[in-house]
Formats: structure tokens, sequence, C-alpha cells
């Protein structure tokens, strides 16, 4: 079903390039060019999109595996004890590896640019340009520590329908790639949202990403055209139950956290 090329990031264990690959001058891996005006059209129309694989397998496979070397994170949650469903995910520290930061920096502008026309529909504060401008603005708010994440469901782990909100800054999209192979991997384990609507009944989406690919979303609301303009609905997401196997995916949140 998917016929995408393979992604261009170099493999993670390379030696760091002596050029900068990206823009910003950060000496990152380079991400493949998106289509933005696409996934901003699909973003407008379902409040989710689905991009090409942003990773490839090796680089999938060197992300999963982060997740048992516990000095790459700052904390980690096991979702039962709160009730947040089953499974388990860390929040990377500083540093943030080179893939999660170029994943972070990269497709922060072009978001930046959908959450604007976001803020103007809505008459919401605008967000800066540059994902640096965002973290100094969340530090300045008390919003210091970083929120990228991987999480790990093992056979019947789920995760319960969320927003990741972290504090008063919020940065209205994100992103989650899935790491394993739907099928292969893994069984069940769907990413699934949930669109409440003002005065009409919540709305279901399901989506199945292949590996490597990211999934785009409001992280608690988007703009809708309505008979006086726009007004907001609301999203949460969530994982159903995985069947077999065991899935991981990596969560970019651009905002930091209190
Ligand atoms: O496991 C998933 O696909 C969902 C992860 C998630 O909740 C997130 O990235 O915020
Ligand atoms: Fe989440």
């Amino acid at each position: 079903m998917n016929t995408y090329d393979t992604p261009q990031l170099p493999g993670l264990g390379e030696p760091a390039p002596t050029e900068p690959q990206t823009a910003d001058g950060a000496g990152l891996p380079a991400l493949r060019p998106l289509d933005w005006p696409a996934l901003a059209a699909e973003l407008d129309a379902e409040g989710v999109a689905l991009t090409p694989p942003l990773l490839s397998a090796e680089q999938c496979a060197e992300l999963r595996e982060m997740f048992d070397e516990p000095e790459l994170f700052r904390s980690t949650v096991t979702m039962a004890r709160h009730r947040f469903g089953e499974g388990s995910y860390r929040y990377f520290a500083h540093p943030l590896p080179a893939p999660v930061l170029a994943l972070r920096r990269q497709l922060y502008p072009p978001l930046a640019r959908i959450a604007n026309t976001w803020a103007e529909r809505l008459g919401e504060p605008r967000f800066p340009e540059r994902h640096e401008e965002l973290v100094a603005a969340c530090s300045a708010a008390g919003q210091h520590r970083p929120t990228p994440l991987l999480l790990r469901y093992e056979q019947g782990g789920y995760n319960c329908l969320h927003q990741d909100v972290y504090g008063d800054l919020t940065f209205p999209l994100q992103v989650a790639v899935l790491l394993d192979r739907p099928d292969q991997d893994f069984t069940g384990g769907e990413s699934v949202f949930v669109e409440q609507r003002p005065r009409a009944q919540s709305r279901p989406i399901v989506r199945r990403p292949v590996q490597g690919q990211g999934l785009v979303f409001a992280v608690h609301h988007r703009p809708v055209r309505s008979a006086r303009g726009w007004s907001r609905v609301l999203l949460r997401h969530g994982v159903s139950a995985v069947h077999s196997g065991r899935r991981h995916a990596l969560g970019v949140i651009f905002h930091d956290a209190r």
C-alpha cells in the first residue's frame, strides 16, 4: 500500500557530518522535504495528517533500543499507576538524541505556519518562527523540561485518550512516529483520535501508520468553520490495545513542560 521512497536521514550511527546539514546550522541530519500544503490541508480537514516515513527502519530500531538506556531519560511513567493505560513511557533528558532534535527543529517552522493560521482564525496569540524561540518562550513561562518521549506497549498495552498539555504555553500541533512494523512486530495498537465537536456527537478517527511514518495532529483543539466564523473542536488521542508483540512510538511535542 505504501510506495514511499526511503527517507533521506543518514544512518544515526554514522559519524557526525562535517558540514551543517540544516538551515539552522546545527549539524543535524536533514529530513526529507515534505508536501506541507497537502499536510496543512489534511490537518485543516481532519485535525490529523499522516506523513511519508520520516525515519528509516534502522533509525527506528536505534531509537527503539534507546528505551533500554535509562541515562537518556529524565523520567519514566508506568501508565497503569496513573490509569493512563497499560505500558510505559520515558521523557528524554537533555541533550536530546540527534534525530529527536532534528525532528523537533526541522518540523517546527512549517508547523508554526499552520499553527499561526489557526491562531489567526481563533484570535489566539501567535507562535515564533523558530523552535529555539519557542523553547525560550516556554522557559520564560516556567516550562523548562523537554517533552519528547519514547513509548513502549507490550501485548495488552494501550494508551487512554488524552491531550499533551504541559503548562500554559501549548504549541497546538505534535508528531508521533511509529517505530515498529504493524502486523509483523505487533498487531492491534492503532492510533485513535476522537474529535469533540460543539453541539454534536464525537467523531472517531483511526490511523494505521507504517514503520517510520509520522502522524501530525492537534494537541488540544483546532479551528473549524462554523455559521458564525470559526469555532474550536477538541481532539484527544490514544492507542488501541496491542493484541500481540510489542509496539514503540516516538512522541515529538514542541512545547516544554513545567
Ligand atoms: O503511542 C502512540 O502512538 C501515541 C503516543 C502519544 O501519546 C504521543 O506521542 O503523545
Ligand atoms: Fe500523547
